[in-house]
C-alpha cells in the first residue's frame, strides 16, 4: 500500500500572469505537503517562440525581449524584499542575456533545430517557478526544482513518452538528502535520455503536473486554471453550458480529446494509473468546487455528461465495389495514413463494406488525398475503387457520458435534435465503449449544432428565435403576452422565447432579444427603416437552433414570401389568411416546401381567431375521420354587426366601433364584402382535402358600390349614406323573431355556399352574443344528429393572440 502524503497542484499561466496572481496562489496553497508544478507567466512561452521566429526571419526581437525581460523583474520587484531579489535577478539576468546571444546566432544562420528551440521554450516555466519557490521560501521551507533533473522522456512515433523508472530512480535519488514543505517544479519541460532539456509538447504542464502526482504517489491532483472547471459545452459557444460535477477518466478523456482545452489529454493516463483523483480548479475562484475526476463514474441524469467538437476536420470517402468482402481494404488504408503520419480520428464503415469514411485533420487532406490516390492507382484504374476526394469543410460533434452505456435513445435522441434543427449528418461513429457518439458535420452548422443537443439534453432554456412581423393589433397584443408568460415559459417549458427583431412595414428593430425591457418603447425609440433581408439575416444570425417568423400582418406581398423563409429552414407562424386562401398552386408549393425542409407551418388564427378550429380540423383528418360537410359564422366583424343592429344601432356607427375594437381587418371593407368569411372557408376547404379557390365562391358584398375603391377613410366618413338598406334589413328580421346572419357551407362535394340569410332568433347560428363565431362539423363520426360544434368569440386582439401564441409553444413543443 502506497502512503500517500503530497497534494500535487498545478498552477497554468493565467494564475501566474502577474504578481496579484501570486499572491493568490500563496493564498490557495496551505503551506505544508505541497508540489507546486507551474506554467511559464501568460503568453511568455508564445512570445520566446515568436521572438525566436523573428530572430530567424531577420525581423526586430530586442525590444520585446527587453519588454518580456522587464515583466518578470516587475514580478521580482513586487513580490520579493530588496534583500531577497538579488539571486533571482542575476539568474534571470543571465537567462536573458543567454536568449539573446542564441537569438543572433539564428538570425545570422537563419534557422534553428528543435534542439535550440526546446531550449528557449523551457525558460519560461523556469522563472515562474524560480520567482514562485522565492515567494514561498519567505514564510516556509521551500525548494525549486527544475524538471530537467528529474524527468526523463523520449518520443516514439512523434509521440512524447516517459522513462518512468530512471525518472522515479532520479526523483528518489535527488530527495535523498533534501526535505521541504512546499517543492516548487517547472512544467512542461523534461531532459532528453541524453540529458538534454526538451519540452513535453504544447500545453505541457497538464501532463507535468500529472507526471509528479504519479511519481509522488498523490494524495490528489489540482489543476488550477481560469475556468471553473469542464463545462457540458464550450461556453463561448454555449450560453446555458453549465461546470460538470464529477467526470471519470474515461469520460474525461474524451472531452478532453476533442478539445475541452481545459485539461491536456494527456494528463489523464499517469493520474489514472496510480488512482489519484484530478480536481479542476479556478484560481480566479478558488471556492467553486470546480470539476472532480475520478475512477467512479457517475451517470448523469441528462444522459449525457457533455458536447464537445474538433473544427476543420476533412471527412474522406473511399468507395467501390471492389472493397466489399474484401478483407484488408481498411488496414492498406490505415497503413497509407500511418506512412504519411496522419492520425485518423474517426471511421465509420457500414456492413455492406462498400465504403470507408475517415475523418482527419483539415491540414493533412491534401497529402492524404495524394497518398491514396497513389497507393490505390491499380484498384482505382480496374475500377474497383472510385477516386478518393475529400470534403474539407467538416467539423465532429461529439456527445460524450459514461451514461449512455446501457442507455436506449440517447443516439436517437442526439441524432433526432441535430435532425429538427436541419442539420445534415455526413458520418456517424459510436465506440463499442459506447461512452462518446459522434456526428461529421457541416462546420458551418458547428455553432447551432452544439447549442440544440445542448438545449436537448439539458433541458436548459431551450431557445428560439422569433421575428415578429406586423406589430400592429394582433402583433402587439402577441407581443405583450409573450412578455408577461416569458419567465413562466422559461421555468415550467424550457423554453426561451428570444425576440430577434420586430418589423412594421416602414420600420423595424434588430436585437438580441427585444423582450429585455420594454418592447414597446424600444420600438418606437430605436426602431430603423425596414429592410426584410436584413430582418431574416439578423434572426438566423447567432446559431440559435431554430428560428420562425409570426407575421401579424394581412399583407398578401408578406405571404409571397413563406416559400423562401421555408427554404431558409424558418418556421413560420400567422393569422394571415393571404397564403392559405390565395393561389392554389402556391398554397400547394408552400405545403411542400414546408414538409420538405422540414419547417412548421401553424396558423390556428387564420380562422376563428383562438378557436381551436383548424387544429380540430387537423386532428379529425389525421385520425381517419371524414368531414361531410362544415357551416357556420366564421366572421366575428359581422356576428357583432348584426347582433348590434338587432339592438336597434345604427350600421355605420357599429362598423367604425368594430373597427376601433380591433375585429376588422385593416380595411373594414375585408369584412363587409364577404371576402374575409370566403377566404376561411377556403382555408378550412384546403384543410378538409378539397381544391378549392376564393374565384370558386359567390359572395354577398355588403360594402355599398359607390364606397368600394375609395380610401378607408373616405368609405368610413360616407358609409352613414348607406345605413338605411342593411338597417332595414336587421329590422324587419327582427319583426318576424329572426336574426340575419353571414353563415357559409362546405357542402359534402367540396363546394362552399355563402349566404346572407335571416333565421329564427331560436337557431343555433343566430344564438350568438358579441363577436362570436360558430362552426358546426359533421363527420362519419359525428353525424348529423350531434355533430361537434365549437363556438365562442372569433376576432380581437387578446383571443387571437392567445391563438397565436398557442402556436408558438406547439412549435417549441416539436423543435427540442
Ligand atoms: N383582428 C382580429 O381579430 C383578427 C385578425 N387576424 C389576422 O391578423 C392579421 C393582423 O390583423 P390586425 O392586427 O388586426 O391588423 P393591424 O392593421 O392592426 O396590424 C397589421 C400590422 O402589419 C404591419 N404590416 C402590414 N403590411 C406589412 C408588411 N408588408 N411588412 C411588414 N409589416 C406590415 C402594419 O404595419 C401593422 O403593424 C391579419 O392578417 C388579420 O386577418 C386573424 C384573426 C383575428
Ligand atoms: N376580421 C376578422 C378577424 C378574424 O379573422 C373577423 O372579423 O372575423
Ligand atoms: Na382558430
Amino acid at each position: 500500500m502506497i502512503k500517500r502524503y503530497y497534494t500535487v497542484h498545478k498552477f497554468g499561466g493565467s494564475s501566474v500572469a502577474n504578481a496579484e496572481r501570486f499572491v493568490e496562489v500563496k493564498k490557495i496553497l496551505t503551506g505544508t505537503k505541497e508540489v507546486i508544478v507551474v506554467s511559464a507567466t501568460k503568453g511568455t512561452t508564445s512570445k520566446l517562440q515568436l521572438l525566436m521566429d523573428n530572430a530567424r526571419d531577420g525581423l526586430a526581437w530586442q525590444e520585446e525581449l527587453a519588454a518580456l525581460e522587464k515583466s518578470h523583474q516587475i514580478i521580482i520587484e513586487s513580490l520579493l524584499p530588496d534583500n531577497k531579489r538579488g539571486d533571482l535577478l542575476q539568474v534571470i539576468g543571465h537567462d536573458f542575456a543567454t536568449i539573446a546571444n542564441v537569438f543572433n546566432t539564428v538570425s545570422q544562420i537563419g534557422n534553428y533545430s528543435t534542439d535550440i528551440q526546446d531550449f528557449i521554450l523551457g525558460y519560461g516555466e523556469q522563472w515562474s517557478a524560480q520567482i514562485l519557490t522565492a515567494y514561498l521560501a519567505l514564510s516556509t521551507n521551500t525548494l525549486y526544482l527544475d524538471a530537467t533533473k528529474v524527468l526523463y522522456s523520449y518520443k516514439k512515433d512523434g509521440v512524447v513518452c516517459i522513462d518512468w523508472e530512471r525518472s522515479e530512480a532520479a526523483l528518489i535519488n535527488y530527495f535523498q538528502d533534501k526535505k521541504f514543505d512546499q517543492l516548487v517544479v517547472t512544467g512542461f519541460i523534461a531532459s532528453t535520455p541524453e540529458g538534454k532539456r526538451t519540452t513535453l509538447g504544447r500545453n505541457g504542464s497538464d501532463f507535468s503536473g500529472a507526471i509528479f502526482a504519479k511519481l509522488f504517489h498523490a494524495i490528489e491532483l489540482i489543476i488550477w486554471t481560469d475556468v471553473d472547471g469542464i463545462y457540458t459545452a464550450h461556453p463561448a459557444k454555449v450560453k446555458n453550458a453549465f461546470c460538470i460535477d464529477t467526470l471519470s477518466y474515461k469520460e474525461a478523456l474524451e472531452l478532453a480529446y476533442f478539445g475541452a482545452s481545459v485539461l491536456h489529454p494527456m494528463t489523464i493516463a499517469p493520474a489514472q494509473d496510480d488512482n489519484i483523483p484530478i480536481y479542476i480548479k479556478d484560481s480566479y475562484n478558488p471556492a467553486a468546487p470546480g470539476t472532480y475526476i475520478s475512477h467512479t463514474s457517475t451517470k448523469s441524469e441528462h444522459g449525457i455528461k457533455g458536447l464537445t467538437y474538433v473544427d476543420d476536420i476533412a471527412l474522406i470517402n473511399i468507395e467501390g465495389a471492389g472493397m466489399a468482402g474484401v478483407s484488408g481494404s481498411a488496414a492498406r488504408i490505415f497503413q497509407i495514413m500511418q506512412q504519411c503520419n496522419i492520425s485518423v480520428i474517426l471511421i465509420s464503415q457500414a456492413s455492406s463494406e462498400h465504403s470507408l469514411c475517415i475523418a482527419i485533420a483539415n491540414k493533412f487532406a491534401a497529402k492524404a488525398i495524394e497518398a491514396l490516390n497513389t497507393n490505390l492507382q491499380f484498384e482505382i484504374e480496374t475500377g474497383q475503387i472510385n477516386k478518393v476526394t475529400a470534403d474539407t469543410t467538416c467539423a465532429i460533434l461529439a456527445a460524450v457520458g459514461d451514461g449512455m452505456i446501457g442507455s436506449p435513445g440517447v443516439a436517437g435522441k442526439f441524432f433526432d435534435t441535430l435532425a429538427k434543427a436541419n442539420i445534415n449528418i455526413r458520418a456517424i461513429a459510436q465506440g463499442s465503449s459506447e461512452r462518446n457518439i459522434s456526428a461529421v458535420i457541416d462546420s458551418k452548422d458547428i455553432n447551432k449544432a452544439l447549442q440544440a443537443a445542448h438545449a436537448s439534453f439539458y433541458l436548459a432554456d431551450q431557445p428560439i428565435a422569433i421575428g415578429l412581423i406586423g406589430p400592429g393589433g394582433i402583433g402587439a397584443a402577441l407581443l405583450n403576452q409573450i412578455a408577461a408568460a416569458r419567465d413562466s415559459v422559461k421555468a415550467k417549458n424550457k423554453v426561451d422565447l428570444c425576440l430577434r427583431g420586430i418589423m412594421s412595414s416602414k420600420k423595424m428593430i434588430l436585437a438580441e432579444n427585444a423582450l429585455d425591457g420594454d418592447w414597446k418603447t424600444n420600438f418606437e425609440e430605436n426602431a430603423t427603416e425596414a429592410d426584410l433581408d436584413k430582418f431574416i439575416e439578423h434572426l438566423l444570425s447567432d446559431d440559435i437552433p431554430h428560428a420562425v417568423i409570426i407575421d401579424c400582418t394581412a399583407s398578401n406581398e408578406l405571404s409571397k414570401q413563406y416559400l423562401s423563409f421555408f427554404n431558409k429552414g424558418i418556421n413560420i407562424i400567422t393569422p394571415n389568411k393571404h397564403a392559405n386562401a390565395g393561389d392554389l398552386d402556391y398554397y400547394r408549393q408552400i405545403m411542400a416546401a414546408s414538409h420538405k425542409k422540414g419547417c412548421h407551418y401553424l396558423y390556428e388564427a387564420t380562422v376563428c381567431a383562438g378557436l381551436p378550429v383548424i387544429s380540430t380540423l387537423q386532428d379529425l383528418v389525421k385520425t381517419g375521420d371524414e368531414v361531410v360537410t362544415i357551416e357556420g359564422v366564421v366572421s366575428g366583424t359581422l356576428s357583432f354587426i348584426f347582433n348590434e343592429l338587432g339592438k336597434g344601432r345604427i350600421f355605420s356607427d357599429v362598423v367604425r366601433e368594430a373597427r376601433e375594437l380591433g375585429y376588422t381587418e385593416p380595411d373594414p371593407r375585408e369584412d363587409l364584402s364577404g371576402q374575409d368569411v370566403a377566404r376561411k372557408l377556403v382555408c378550412l376547404a384546403r384543410e378538409s382535402g378539397y381544391s378549392v379557390s376564393l374565384s370558386d365562391i359567390q359572395v354577398t358584398n355588403l360594402v355599398p358600390e359607390a364606397l368600394r375603391s375609395c380610401s378607408i377613410d373616405e368609405f368610413l366618413t360616407r358609409l352613414p349614406e348607406f345605413d338605411g338598406t342593411i338597417m332595414e334589413m336587421a329590422a324587419k328580421a327582427k319583426a318576424n323573431n329572426e336574426k340575419v346572419c353571414y353563415a357559409g357551407k362546405i357542402h359534402e362535394d367540396g363546394k362552399i355556399t355563402v349566404a346572407i340569410q335571416s333565421v329564427a332568433e331560436s337557431h343555433p347560428l343566430a344564438r350568438l352574443n358579441g363577436t362570436d363565431n360558430i362552426l358546426i362539423f359533421q363527420t362519419s363520426r359525428y353525424n348529423s344528429s350531434r355533430p361537434m360544434v365549437i363556438q365562442g368569440p372569433g376576432a380581437g386582439a387578446e383571443v387571437t393572440a392567445a391563438g397565436v401564441f398557442a402556436d408558438l409553444l406547439r412549435l417549441t413543443s416539436y423543435l427540442y
